[in-house]
């Protein structure tokens, strides 16, 4: 649904995105995760249209972002940063007023009004002012105003950004429902944000994406093994001579012996499926499982790598 190839942006000599290439698909909560200056907002602002770009290429929908913007804009709901809401207008008022800045047809307006008054949770706030709204409950109407035409890709530019611990809880989960059957690209420098959120991440840094892929995937390229920690109730010493023959194992330590119950952090070639095949020689040899976990994705450790540190 998304296809930007090599794009790159300067402002002076500044070099704000710098041959970025990523693809997006429909029924994805794709993260672009960097930290501030990392150049978010400007690939965001590219591909909805509110800039251009000095190089490369991007399509949304299957259409040109530089020669088709009118189309793309059709195809995209988007929240800046700072949302442009209307203090002194109405919810209602500024929701409609926002059907009529899509053009949307007189006979659908209401019908999409009270759709994302749904999808969003605006319900209890319909009669206030905008400028009365807490934050939280603003950043709703911005989300409401990105989907009134019913695009089917949403671009979020730090959403979260500036809420309070629930609200921030609220607004993820609104952005989860909406995925499910929208593409939503959005920007965060949260870590945790996009692991909470996203079926997939891109990490930038300095104008570069320097990492893509799901959650999982990004932690096992940095680990570049998998780590499995397991407790056997068996020989001790016949364990040991098992693990030294099997070949997806790397290294093993034995990090606990207690009552007959051996345990071992055992490290082994990533896409092996250790645990798995740890499973079934435990059982081919008889013994008894008493623990058997792979260790957990650690992200923070990936993002720190790959972007600059002092800036997280
Ligand atoms: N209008 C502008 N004029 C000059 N430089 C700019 C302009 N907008 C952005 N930049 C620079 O381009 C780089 C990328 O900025 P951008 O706003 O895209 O990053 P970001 O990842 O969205 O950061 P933030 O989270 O702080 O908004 C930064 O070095 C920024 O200072």
């Amino acid at each position: 649904m998304i296809e930007v190839r090599e794009l790159t942006k300067s402002y002076g000599t500044t070099v704000a995105v710098d041959q970025v290439s990523f693809d997006a698909h429909a029924g994805e909560v794709l993260g672009l995760l960097g930290p501030n200056g990392a150049g978010k907002t400007t690939t965001m602002r590219i591909l909805t249209c509110y800039l251009s770009a000095d190089a490369g290429s991007a399509t949304v929908a299957g259409y040109d972002v530089f020669e088709e913007s009118f189309e793309v804009r059709k195809q995209i709901g988007y929240l800046p940063e700072s949302a442009p809401l209307y203090a002194d207008m109405g919810v209602i008022e500024y929701l409609n007023f926002m059907t009529q800045v899509r053009k949307l047809p007189k006979s659908q307006r209401r019908e999409r009004i009270r759709a994302v008054i749904d999808i969003c949770g605006l319900e209890d706030v319909i009669q206030k002012d905008i400028g009365e709204l807490s934050k939280g409950y603003r950043q709703r109407v911005g989300l409401a105003q990105s989907l009134i035409h019913d695009p089917p890709i949403l671009i979020l530019d730090e959403p979260t950004s500036g809420l309070d611990p629930s609200q921030i809880i609220e607004i993820r989960n609104l952005i989860k429902n909406i995925g499910q059957e929208k593409l939503v690209l959005f920007s965060t420098h949260i870590l945790p944000e996009v692991s909470a959120t996203c079926s997939r991440i891109l990490i930038i840094n300095n104008g570069k994406i320097v990492a893509n892929g799901t959650p999982e995937e990004l932690a096992a390229q940095e680990k570049g093994e998998e780590i499995v920690h397991i407790a056997i109730r068996g020989s001790q010493d016949a364990i040991e001579a098992q693990l030294n023959e099997l070949e997806f194992v790397s290294q093993w330590n034995r990090v606990d012996t207690d009552n007959g119950i051996v345990g071992y952090q055992i490290h082994a070639a990533q896409g092996s499926d250790a645990a798995e095949a740890l499973f079934h020689v435990v059982v081919k040899n008889g013994w008894s499982l008493t623990e058997l976990r792979q260790e957990s994705v650690d992200l923070e450790d990936v993002f720190l790598n790959l972007t600059d540190k002092e800036q997280v």
